[in-house]
């Protein structure tokens, strides 16, 4: 019998349970005992859900409270002393650690928090030391979970990130003067007693993830996998045998490494981005190897095309037998939402393209049964399916010719701002008048309860759209208000209306559709509900006119208007994928473009276009497809941004801290002003703006907004400091990290009231 397997499964339940039951704990209303039951709770439910679609490979320890990344630092003790020191209950010195504790005169702020890959997940980044000691946790969380379900009678297959992979991708502690993978040798014996006492516990099999497989990796890096897996690898009765995972990429460029581990029992990898890797992987495998083909794609929501997927294992089955071949997921399903059947909105013709996680897990029995048992097994399965297939192939729904013609009558003109920058800037400062160090923020203000709860009551039908007008009018002037108080320079309107900056233009766009719960963690508790591609886009309506227009019309100050850029709308999408993205992405932007002239006709002079996720759409490794990609993906940012006349200030925002590979892309929007998270950085990094005569004006973060915790003002001033060593202080503007709906009101309040003095001290210092 093939084998399935399933790599992960996301976590937070069918009503996101458990990101309710977290932020009840840190609200102080459950216990730490509540909690830890609702997370037993949670994986059973799960582990339950894999097991009656007939999983083989179940997955366990792909379960965490926050992240698995941190999870792994807390289990091999990487745990700096600024959080140990004060004796924290585990659990806490965890969340600690995750988003930083402000509470009985302990103040530590969060560690840094990075992209999963391309994903829209982030991990929490391992903080090593120079004198790093690792210590295997007493009560290791991979053993304790593998029991768990054993006492289910479920017999899982642990999960734990390879020791390469986790080096890979820990950094320095700050002030700290360390290659992290230097530490493998001191790490790797923590490995070997974790894998021991997971095959003493009963595990037969792990996965080992070592998805930096798919990237460039240094010499270094790649080299230690033969050292790591000669010991790992070599453990025999003492350990249960490793698969080795990658993932979201192509692993050809490191062969060799696979040659180098030919003593682990099974590979996996990605066969939904690169089914062209198979012949190379195959080729390298060990005579005994098995391989785990990802053919279930973890990233995104259509249904397996059968079929096909069927035929690409039966490749690999002629040449390997069926004995060596295991069906799995591409990745985890983390990224996907837990079950399409809490849909109950969708138009049936849709829903049936559609598979989420809990039937994603079926997808991949099925296709195990099929090369099996033979497609007769499964014959009910594969004509439903194929009717799928064929119902979108056909619809009406993906075409639209108005927009196609738009798209073909589209000229390079159209890409460029009539004037360059310094042609622009003298305009804009005569028209918004504006001092040194101008103050602003990202957009959102805090999405409270209230707002929340009034929503939910107008999506309901419970009150009228005049009555959540009113109240959404309402929340814009408080907003507007507050920022007045503080003295902000550059106001926004908070952003009140929107569920989420992407999901909001998902349900004003045609071609779209969205849901009612599928939702998918985006870190720590906090998820998104990704509207979907299905057709052509275009805009039907203005999107954001009334509420700006609103904004500007209650303020001497000026106001900001605020969009989501088309290749982050795009990303943060589930995108179709039967026309190719960068398709996607014009027909976003031109949708955009007109938003863009609206908005500036409405007397909104200053609109910043967000693309918080262009860096993250990168192609992973170096080469012509990133090339290709990033003339793509700046040509739909400058087609939606360059429709407005010279005066109009266009901004824009990254929250990500990775610039230096990147700062052609970046340079190349031609936007007026940019503002990038930084606060958790080496201000260094912002060297490149300074050698590469970067003129435009930038706001680096000056503060962690996805932290509750207050900043003082001298601590504001000290990263404005370093921040003028690498910028010209003409050129800065002082803002937070990001947006700040996350955030309550008075912490919004703490912390903008020391961002503004920072700000005015600069500001005089600069004017004697
Ligand atoms: N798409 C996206 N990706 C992103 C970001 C982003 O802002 N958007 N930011 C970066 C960091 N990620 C973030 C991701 C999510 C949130 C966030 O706050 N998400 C909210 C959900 C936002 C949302 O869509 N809310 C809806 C639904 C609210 C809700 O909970 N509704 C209840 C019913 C109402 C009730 O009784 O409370 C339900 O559906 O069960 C709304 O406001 O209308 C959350 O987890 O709490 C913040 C940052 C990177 N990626
Ligand atoms: N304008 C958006 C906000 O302030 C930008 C967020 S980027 C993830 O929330
Ligand atoms: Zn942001």
């Amino acid at each position: 019998m093939v084998q399935s397997a399933v790599l992960g499964f996301p976590r937070m339940g069918r009503l996101r349970d458990l990101k309710k039951a977290t932020e009840a704990y840190w609200g102080g209303k459950i216990s730490r005992d509540d909690l830890l039951a609702e997370g037993k709770r949670l994986r059973a439910e799960h582990w339950k859900i894999q097991q009656a679609a007939g999983v083989d490979s179940i997955p366990s320890n792909d379960f965490a409270f926050y992240d698995q990344f941190l999870d792994h630092s807390q289990l091999f003790g990487v745990i700096p002393q600024r959080y140990s020191q004060h004796k924290l209950d585990p659990l806490d010195e965890y969340f600690a650690m995750g988003r930083g504790h402000q509470k009985d005169g302990v103040d530590v702020p969060a560690l840094e928090m990075v992209k999963w890959f391309d994903s829209n997940y982030h991990i929490v980044k391992p903080a090593v030391q120079e004198n790093q000691q690792f210590k295997l946790n007493a009560n290791p969380k991979p053993v304790a979970e593998f029991k768990e379900a054993l006492a289910l009678g479920i017999k899982t297959t642990p999960v734990v990130v390879g020791p390469v992979t986790f080096l890979a991708l820990a950094k320095a502690d700050r002030g700290q003067n360390v290659d992290p993978i230097d530490l493998l040798p001191a790490l790797l014996p923590l490995y070997v007693d974790l894998l021991a006492q997971l095959k003493a516990a009963g595990a037969e099999t792990i996965q080992v993830d070592e998805p930096v497989l798919v990237l460039d990796v240094s010499q270094k890096v790649k080299a230690a996998f033969k050292p790591a897996y000669d010991v790992l690898g070599n453990l025999g009765a003492k350990a249960p045998k490793i698969t080795l995972a990658t993932y979201f990429g192509d692993i050809v460029h490191n062969i060799q490494v696979l040659k180098d581990v030919q003593n682990v029992d099974a590979i996996h990898v990605d066969l939904v981005r690169n089914p062209e890797q198979l012949d190379a992987v195959i080729a390298a495998l060990g005579p005994n190897q098995t391989l785990s083909a990802g053919v279930v794609d973890g990233r995104n929501i259509w249904k397996n095309n059968l079929s096909a997927s069927i035929e690409l294992v039966k490749t690999a089955i002629s040449k390997l037998s069926a004995e060596r071949v295991r069906i799995a997921t591409s990745s985890s399903l983390l990224h996907t939402p837990h079950t399409l059947e809490s849909e109950k909105k969708l138009d049936p013709e849709v829903r049936d393209w559609f598979s989420f996680a809990s039937e994603k897990v079926k997808e991949v029995v099925v296709i195990a049964k099929a090369v099996t048992e033979g497609p007769a097994s499964v014959a009910a399965e594969l004509e439903s399916n194929a009717a799928a297939m064929k119902s979108r192939a056909t619809s009406t729904r993906t075409n639209n010719p108005g927009v196609k013609a738009r798209q073909a009558a589209v000229t390079e003109a159209d890409h460029n701002r009539k004037s360059d920058f310094a042609t622009r800037i003298a305009l804009q400062t005569k028209d918004i008048k504006l001092p040194l160090f101008p103050t602003t923020t990202i957009g959102s203000f805090p999405q409270t309860q209230e707002i929340r709860i009034q929503r939910n009551k107008f999506t309901k039908g419970e009150i009228t759209a005049q009555e959540y007008e009113k109240f959404i009018e309402k929340e814009i002037e408080h907003v507007v208000k507050l920022q007045e108080d503080l003295d902000l320079d550059v106001l926004v309107h908070g952003e009140p209306e929107r569920n989420d900056m992407v999901q909001y233009f998902g349900e004003r766009l045609d071609g779209y559709v969205f849901t009612t719960h599928a939702w998918v963690q985006s870190y720590g508790s906090r998820c998104v509900r990704p509207p979907i591609v299905v057709g052509d886009i275009s805009r039907p309506a203005p999107m954001t006119v009334k509420e700006s227009a609103y904004a500007v019309s209650l303020t001497k100050k000026p106001m900001k208007g605020m969009l989501t850029g088309p290749i982050t709308c795009l990303r943060w999408s589930f995108p179709r994928d039967d026309v190719h993205q960068s398709v996607q992405a014009q027909q976003l932007a031109l949708a955009l473009r007109d938003e863009v002239i609206d908005l500036a006709k409405a007397g909104v002079k200053v609109i910043q276009v967000d693309e918080p996720a262009l860096r993250e759409g990168l192609p992973l490794r170096t080469g012509p497809a990133r090339e290709a990609y990033i003339k793509w993906a700046v040509n739909a940012f400058k087609l939606a941004t360059a429709g407005v006349e010279d005066n109009i200030q266009i901004h824009s925002h990254f929250c990500y801290s990775e610039f230096q590979d990147f700062f052609h892309a970046i340079a190349a929007l031609d936007t007026d002003v940019l503002s990038i998270e930084n606060s958790k950085s080496d201000a260094k990094l912002l060297k490149v703006f300074l050698d590469q005569s970067f003129d435009a004006h930038i706001g680096p973060g000056v503060y962690d907004i996805h932290s509750p915790r207050i900043p003082t003002e001298e601590e504001i001033k000290e990263r404005i400091e370093q921040m003028l060593q690498f910028l010209k202080p003409e050129q800065l503007w002082i803002n937070p990290d990001c947006g700040l709906k996350t955030r309550t009101e008075a912490q919004t309040i703490g912390q903008l009231k020391s961002l503004v003095a920072a700000a005015k001290f600069y500001r005089q210092k600069y004017a004697q």
